[in-house]
């Protein structure tokens, strides 16, 4: 009998069809025999473990939750999140330059595109599933985008679901017309709803989708609509003159009552363009500007990579709980909503942004050497006999040069990756996943062949990339394959904007060092350490006094994050599903980064 994958996962997660005896090799004989059609690589894993150390104790329910993510993991690729910009001009159309800024953000999401152009009087909005190039790459569309100002968003969905119906922008039309887009994560967001449904929102407001961020432009309205019921209480208030002082006041009351991480911008008719992060700055938001005869002009986006193309130079980062406003007339005005203290996440350096992005006053280039250099020392300390250092391309470059050269080792690019796979459906068989993956990496010969080689990689998260990678570069002839991650182990989920909801689905979960080494199939694994991550990060910047690194060390920046939110999260459709019937990216964009 076939299962499908989907039964292979439940089979093991019931931990039925497994008996594991405490021998790998008896375990390994009756998962063949009970699920003919489970990935050859994680049977192989198995024996590869008990040949390496002649019998390994893991666990029933361990071996079942490797057995199980693994299975998963095929299904999808390395988690990504949203990236947004907004454009303010004087004059000609801002669609050509949305369209090139976010194109530079396509690392940040690839399931849907989203933009809306306006010259103030109409709006223009355009929004579907699919890759940048492909929702707005047609000359026709793109020539109905009008207006000098607009907005423009990628989607990697942490909340709802991957229908066209929940890409963004997010429009409401009272008590003023708002458009919004988000990156990040809302951790209250049922509370909220509830709130939205409660008497205390005259608006009754309708809902249509499970997106948190339709939520959060509706609270941002709500509070847009008690600010001008103030104004109509206050003697000698204008509320035609007190539209910016509304959207601040709305602004102030958003960011007591979400929690969580928000970087937004908004197109507000009769105020302008709007831009806001939370308080504790997670998700970034970078301001630029260009000069023109009328005046300045402004970017504002996820990450600054996305100014250089279309001519605008970074001022700063927009900071944690600001509101800033660029009146319809271009004038930049700003507001503290709130206290900010900037606890900016961690990951985002490692493995979400550009390296040629500067987020929170840290080039993510150097914050990239530096773990490169704090990696290198732990590594001198185990005596590894190493002849080469090679990185998993693209994102870990940057660390595995720094370690090459710190070690005093040759670096040398045994892996080619073939940047014109792009996304691909998921594959129908096993055997198609697996050359899918295949064919996104090619380890050669010439470089591998009777080499003791250290592999670099920027994290590993779920081992997918990292298993197959172990096993070509074996095949190309290497002699030992040692590996090093200038990441510490992910092992809890992160609930701010970066699609990695369960635990289980990490292969450090519940491991130790030398198991995942194991399950890996290397010869060494050495992680970076979490107070050497924080430490490079301050350095860099010494106002941050603290990151969210909730994914490595457990601590959620917010405050209200606790086991049974987690818990709840892992139980919840997206924890449990994971999105198994959608399309996945087997080749992430940043591959046109490193490369160019
Ligand atoms: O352990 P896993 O779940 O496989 O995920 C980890 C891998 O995913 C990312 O690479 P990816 O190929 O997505 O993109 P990159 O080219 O930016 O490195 C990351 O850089 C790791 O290599
Ligand atoms: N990754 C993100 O930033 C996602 C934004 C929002 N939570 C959504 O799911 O659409
Ligand atoms: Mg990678």
């Amino acid at each position: 009998m076939m299962l499908s994958q989907k039964n292979v996962v439940r089979a093991c997660a019931q931990r039925r069809a497994v008996k594991v005896s405490a021998r790998v090799g008896t375990a390994v004989r009756t998962m063949r025999a009970a699920m003919p059609a489970l990935p050859s690589h994680l049977v192989s894993t198995f024996s590869n473990a008990a040949a390496l150390k002649g019998k390994v104790a893991l666990g029933n329910a361990r071996m079942s939750r490797i057995v199980g993510g693994g299975a998963k993991a095929y299904k999808r690729s390395a988690p990504r999140m949203c990236g947004i910009i907004g454009i303010f001009k004087y004059e000609g159309n801002a669609n050509v330059e949305l369209y090139e800024g976010l194109l530079m953000l396509q690392h940040r999401g690839q399931d849907s595109a989203g933009m809306v152009t306006t010259d103030w009087s109409r709006f223009k909005e355009h929004k579907e599933n699919g890759l940048v190039k492909d929702v707005f790459g047609k000359q026709e569309l793109m020539d109905s985008m009008k207006g000098h100002c607009g907005i423009a968003h990628v989607r990697y969905p942490t909340a709802g679901s991957s229908s066209a119906q929940e890409a963004q922008p997010f429009f409401v039309n009272s008590p003023l017309g708002i458009y919004l887009i988000h990156n990040g994560n809302l951790t209250n967001t049922e509370e909220l709803r509830g709130l939205l449904n409660s008497s205390r929102s005259f608006f009754n407001r309708h809902l249509r989708t499970d997106s948190d961020s339709e939520v959060l432009l509706n609270i941002l309205a709500d509070e847009v609509h008690r600010a001008h019921q103030r104004c109509l209480q206050t003697t000698g208030c204008d509320p035609n003159k007190n539209k910016v002082n509304f959207l601040f006041e709305a602004g102030e009351m958003t960011m007591r009552l979400c929690k969580g991480a928000y970087s937004c911008i908004s197109l507000v008719k009769g105020v302008g363009l709007v831009a806001f992060r939370d308080p504790w700055g997670i998700r970034p938001l970078v301001l630029g500007k260009r000069p023109s005869p009328q005046g300045d002009e402004w970017c504002i986006a996820s990450e600054d990579c996305a100014f250089g193309p279309i001519g605008f130079e970074r001022v700063r980062d927009v900071q944690p709980g600001e509101m800033v406003v660029i009146t319809e007339e271009g004038k930049l005005m700003s507001r503290q909503c709130a206290q900010g203290s900037a606890t900016p996440c961690i990951f985002e350096y490692i493995y979400l942004a550009r390296p040629d992005s500067v987020l929170n006053g840290i080039p993510v280039y150097n914050f990239q050497l530096k773990l490169g250099t704090a990696l290198a020392k732990r590594i001198k300390e185990r005596n590894w006999d190493l002849d080469i250092v090679c990185p998993v391309p693209d994102g870990s470059r940057p660390a595995a040069i720094q370690i090459a050269s710190e070690l005093g080792l040759p670096y040398r690019e045994g892996l080619v990756k073939n940047r014109y796979v792009g996304r691909t459906f998921i594959m129908p068989d096993q055997r198609m996943r697996e050359m899918s993956v295949r064919r996104k990496l090619n380890a050669m010969p010439a470089v591998f062949e009777g080499k003791s080689v250290l592999l670099i990689d920027d994290s590993i998260v779920r081992g997918t990339t990292m298993t197959q990678i172990v096993d070509m570069v074996r095949r190309a002839g290497a002699r030992k394959v040692y590996l090093a991650s200038a990441s510490p182990p992910v092992v809890f989920p992160n609930v701010y904007g970066v699609d990695m909801p369960t635990r289980k689905e990490f292969v450090a979960n519940g491991l130790t060092i030398d198991q995942v080494c194991e399950v890996l199939r290397a010869d060494g694994l050495i992680y970076q350490e979490v107070e050497d991550l924080i430490a490079s990060g301050k350095e860099l910047n010494p106002d941050i006094k603290d990151f969210d690194a909730s994914c490595f060390n457990g601590r959620y920046v917010t405050g209200d994050i606790d086991e049974a939110y987690l818990h709840k999260l892992e139980m919840s459709g997206r924890g449990a599903n994971r999105r198994a019937t959608q399309m996945v990216s087997l080749v992430g964009d940043r591959s046109m980064v490193a490369t160019a």
